[in-house]
């Protein structure tokens, strides 16, 4: 057989194997051998190899001898033959992770297409995006005769406006929701299940597009202005004093939390040091060390980005924090650089006040807190609510206990969209006394 015929009949092999992959190729692995078959009937070598290789030597001698098959046929049919056969042996052998590797590609052609269609399909293409804009600020420092800051002087870190929340569906959730959040101004976002709280603090953190209407972020920068003027400046946006324009490079200074914190493959220490510090270098148990042991977190945004990161913690500091977090007891049965499924091994209550551990090193401005201490008991909710105070940080929280409300000043309470009032707002703005808001219809 020549080498065309042959590769012709791999390829053919190939593709047949391809193109079944994706439509799961080993429920039909009996019609795939048949197409097998029918490829190689043709070649007629195949078969002299198949006749050669099965009749005893004192059949094909004859043949030989009397002129019908010549030698060459005879060693290239053979040889023909034994290829083509451990071809096939080669998919009885490998079967398993060729039905391994049949079902992953039928899983991702499954996934393809629910992406067009989704694509395609989608309502949420007739809606336009929510619009996210960030400006940079330098604090003011003037102070009051008694050394406080006044309150009218606190720099404005977040401003809503005309905020209409939308699900991909395009069933609104939050109709013209405007607010402006201050330094120190702590905000509750209360409201029955389903009435889009987390919805609301996903859009704040970029997360969820569908609706309309502008979220600006005020990145303060007073601390290291001129690496602020740098490529993450555009320009200034007007005569306004310290405001200029700013890209979202900017603004790992907002921090998102959710009720269950994503746990990162390896040691505690990159525990706290995510998402913060992604790029470390890390220590290996022999003491040599390597660089990117979790090469997937680099690629996240903001990874290279030093501008606004602080300091990295030292190892004095990132034990600190643990017990900060009431989780010192970790360290007597785990070190710093244990690596473990720590999703597995810590409860979700540990792995929220591993979170807090992320927040209080990271020193965000602004912290989004998605339900974030739902697993925990009242008097550790309560000891991180202080700690976060104690930082200074300013946050907007979800939740539902009535034991937040001592720690925000303000509520935003929020009701179930009703399509049959579409005048009438689902949202109210009032300050954190029980009663607040109560008569807004629809609570
Ligand atoms: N990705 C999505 N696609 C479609 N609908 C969604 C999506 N995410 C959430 N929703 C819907 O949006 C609505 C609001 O959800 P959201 O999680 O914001 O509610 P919530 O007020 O935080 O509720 P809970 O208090 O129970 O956590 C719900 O009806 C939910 O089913």
């Amino acid at each position: 057989m020549d080498s065309y015929v042959y590769g012709k009949m791999l390829n053919q092999l190939l593709s047949i194997m391809v193109k079944k992959a994706k439509c799961n190729f080993f429920c039909s692995a009996y019609e795939n051998l048949t197409q097998l078959l029918m490829a190689s009937r043709n070649l007629e070598f195949f078969t002299s190899g198949y006749i050669i290789q099965v009749l005893p030597a004192a059949v094909v001698a004859p043949m030989y001898f009397s002129g019908k098959i010549g030698f060459g046929v005879i060693n290239q049919s053979r040889s023909a033959f034994n290829h083509i056969l451990a071809d096939f042996s080669l998919v009885v052998y490998q079967f398993q992770s060729i039905s391994a590797f049949s079902a992953v590609i039928n899983r991702l052609g499954e996934f393809d297409d629910v992406l067009d269609r989704s694509i395609s399909n989608s309502p949420s293409d007739t809606l336009e995006d929510i619009q996210i804009i960030y400006k940079y600020f330098r604090s003011s420092s003037a102070l009051e005769s008694n050394g406080s800051t006044p309150l009218e002087k606190y720099a404005t870190l977040l401003e809503i406006e005309d905020l209409t929340l939308k699900t991909p569906s395009a069933s609104t959730l939050v109709r013209d929701l405007s607010l402006m959040i201050k330094e120190k101004d702590n905000l509750l976002v209360i409201g029955p299940s389903g009435s889009g709280k987390t919805s609301l603090l996903r859009a704040l953190a970029g997360l969820w597009k569908t609706g309309t209407g502008k979220i600006t972020y005020y990145v303060k920068g007073g601390e290291y202005p001129e690496q602020f003027i740098c490529s993450d400046v555009n320009a200034p946006v007007n005569n306004a004093p310290d405001t200029y324009e700013a890209d979202g490079k900017s603004v790992s200074r907002i921090f998102f939390l959710p009720q269950r914190p994503y746990m990162v493959l390896g040691t505690l220490r990159q525990q706290l040091l995510y998402p913060t510090w992604t790029d470390d270098v890390v220590p290996m148990s022999d003491g040599t060390k390597e660089t990117n042991e979790l090469p997937f977190l680099t690629n996240l945004p903001n990874s290279d980005n030093t501008i606004d990161k602080p300091m990295k913690p030292t190892t004095d500091e990132l034990i600190k924090v643990l017990e900060d977090v009431r989780l010192g007891y970790l360290l007597a049965r785990f070190s710093l650089d244990s690596t473990l499924e720590w999703s597995s091994v810590l409860s979700l209550g540990e792995q929220q006040r591993l979170a807090f551990a992320r927040l209080l090193l990271s020193k965000p401005q602004l912290a989004l807190l998605d339900e974030a201490t739902s697993a925990l008991d009242e008097a550790n909710e309560v000891h991180l609510y202080q700690k976060i105070a104690a930082a200074n940080m300013t946050y907007v929280s979800v939740g539902h206990r009535s034991s937040l409300y001592d720690y925000h000043n303000r509520i935003l309470r929020i009701s179930t969209y009703d399509d049959s009032n579409i005048e009438q707002l689902n949202w109210c703005i009032g300050d954190t006394r029980p009663d607040s808001c109560l008569k807004f219809t629809n609570l």
